[in-house]
C-alpha cells in the first residue's frame, strides 16, 4: 500500500493539503498531476499557489498549454493535453531547470523532455464527494518530501 495518501473530504481540504505541501516546495522542484475530468487538478494547483503567496486566480491552461504566476517562487503550470502528436522538443527543460515550480498535467505526452526525479500526484474520486490523492515519489528528495508532510 502506497504510505503517502491523503483522504480529502472537500475541496477546501485538497486545497489546504496542496498549500502545505507547496510551502515545503522549492525552486527547480517538478509535480506531475493525474486525475479523471473534474477530479480536483485545478483545485489542487489553486491551494499550492496559495501556499507559494501567488495572488492572481489560476485556472486550468488547457488552450495556453503554459501558464506562470509570480509568488514567493514562480509557478508554472503546463497542461500537454495539446501535445500529444507534437514531436518537436518544445524546451521545458527549461522550466523544470529554473527558478520556479512546475506542475505538469498529461506529463505522459511530453515525457522524453520530464525529469526523472518529481513528484507524481493522482487524485481519483472516493465515497461522499471525497477525493484520494496519492502521492509518488521519485527520487530521494521527494521521498523525504513526502515522509516529512506526513508525519
Ligand atoms: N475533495 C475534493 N477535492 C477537490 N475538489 C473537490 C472535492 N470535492 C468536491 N470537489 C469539486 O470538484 C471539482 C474539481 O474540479 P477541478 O476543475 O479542480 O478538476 P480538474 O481535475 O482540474 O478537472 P479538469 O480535468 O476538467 O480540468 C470542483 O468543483 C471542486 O469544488
Amino acid at each position: 500500500m502506497n504510505p503517502y495518501e491523503f483522504f480529502s473530504k472537500s475541496a477546501d481540504e485538497t486545497k489546504a493539503f496542496a498549500a502545505r505541501l507547496a510551502k515545503e516546495l522549492r525552486p527547480g522542484d517538478v509535480i506531475t498531476l493525474e486525475g479523471n475530468l473534474g477530479a480536483g487538478k485545478t483545485t489542487f494547483t489553486k491551494g499550492l499557489a496559495k501556499g507559494l503567496n501567488i495572488k492572481r486566480t489560476v485556472n486550468s491552461p488547457t488552450f495556453t498549454i503554459i501558464k506562470e504566476y509570480e509568488g514567493t517562487y514562480p509557478l508554472y503550470h503546463i497542461d500537454a493535453y495539446r501535445l500529444e502528436d507534437y514531436e518537436e522538443d518544445l524546451g521545458f527543460d527549461e522550466y523544470f531547470d529554473g527558478d520556479g515550480i512546475t506542475v505538469v498535467e498529461w506529463a505522459e505526452f511530453i515525457e522524453e523532455e520530464m525529469p526523472d526525479d518529481r513528484l507524481n500526484i493522482q487524485i481519483s474520486y472516493a465515497d461522499n464527494d471525497g477525493r484520494l490523492v496519492a502521492l509518488y515519489p521519485a527520487g530521494e528528495r521527494y521521498e523525504k518530501l513526502c515522509r516529512e508532510l506526513m508525519e
